[in-house]
């Protein structure tokens, strides 16, 4: 087995994202599922486009966002965490009194998107090299916003890189940021808010602001495959 989805304890994982706007997928992917997907990077068909992220002032290393039709893997990933969120998302859209609900499955909600020119494939491949990083960033691509979306560590933190921290801040109303730095091991998904939160207060729920950025890789060379939700205009 390469990928695992339904053996998630999705329950943990929802209380997990309502209390602190992020949450580990351990083991999503196995090592071999890992390899094989960073292997993909590189010229291709396989991608619809490359950055150079220093070029656009969003840090240093690269990425390529997959083509239409994504790999198989990738597809599949996204139509089955897609399943488990809906839910999670619709339950933060009522806290936050945001009127969109999304639908049960995936398909349906990309019909949405493509439907108003949001048409291009987000699902995207990074990579970094010694030096490189990832500034703090908000990954939205038009009026349609799934409010979750999730990263997988390619590579083995400690042997593959040094360094390279997945880290997400928070702002929060009237105060100042706060940060957290995810723990990943090869193979581990996060999920975590695209742009924000709902957080429970004393008098009811206030939205908090996230982003997310990876720190500085010291040694060696880092992969992350991200799976987004929405397509992009
Ligand atoms: O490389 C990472 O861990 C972050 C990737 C990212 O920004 C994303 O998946 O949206
Ligand atoms: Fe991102």
């Amino acid at each position: 087995m390469t990928e695992r989805t339904d053996t998630f304890d999705w329950a943990m994982i929802a209380r997990d994202l309502d209390e602190r706007g992020w949450a580990v997928l351990p083991g999503l992917l196995s090592g071999d599922a890992s390899d094989g997907v960073a292997a993909l990077y590189g010229p291709g068909d396989t991608f619809r486009s490359h950055v150079v992220m220093a070029r656009h002032g969003f840090g240093r290393g690269e990425y390529r966002y997959f083509a239409y039709p994504l790999p198989p893997l990738v597809e599949g990933l996204r139509t089955k965490l897609y399943l488990h969120l809906a839910p999670i998302a619709n339950h933060w859209h009522e806290r936050m009194s945001v009127a969109t609900r999304f639908p049960a499955d995936h398909a349906a909600f990309l019909e949405r998107c493509h439907a108003d020119g949001q048409a291009r494939p987000t699902p995207l491949l990074l990579q970094y090299g010694a030096g490189d990083y990832n500034c703090l960033h908000q990954d939205l691509y038009g009026e349609h916003v799934f409010p979750l979306q999730v990263a997988v560590l390619l590579s083995a933190p400690g042997e593959a890189f040094d360094g390279g921290e997945f880290v997400l801040t928070e702002q929060r109303p009237r105060m100042q940021s706060r940060v957290e730095v995810v723990p990943l091991g090869k193979g581990d998904g996060v999920v975590f808010a695209v742009n924000s939160r709902p957080q429970r207060g004393t008098r009811g729920d206030y939205r908090v602001a996230m982003r997310h950025g990876v720190s500085r890789v010291r040694r060696g060379h880092r992969h992350t495959l991200g799976i987004i939700f929405h397509d992009a205009a």
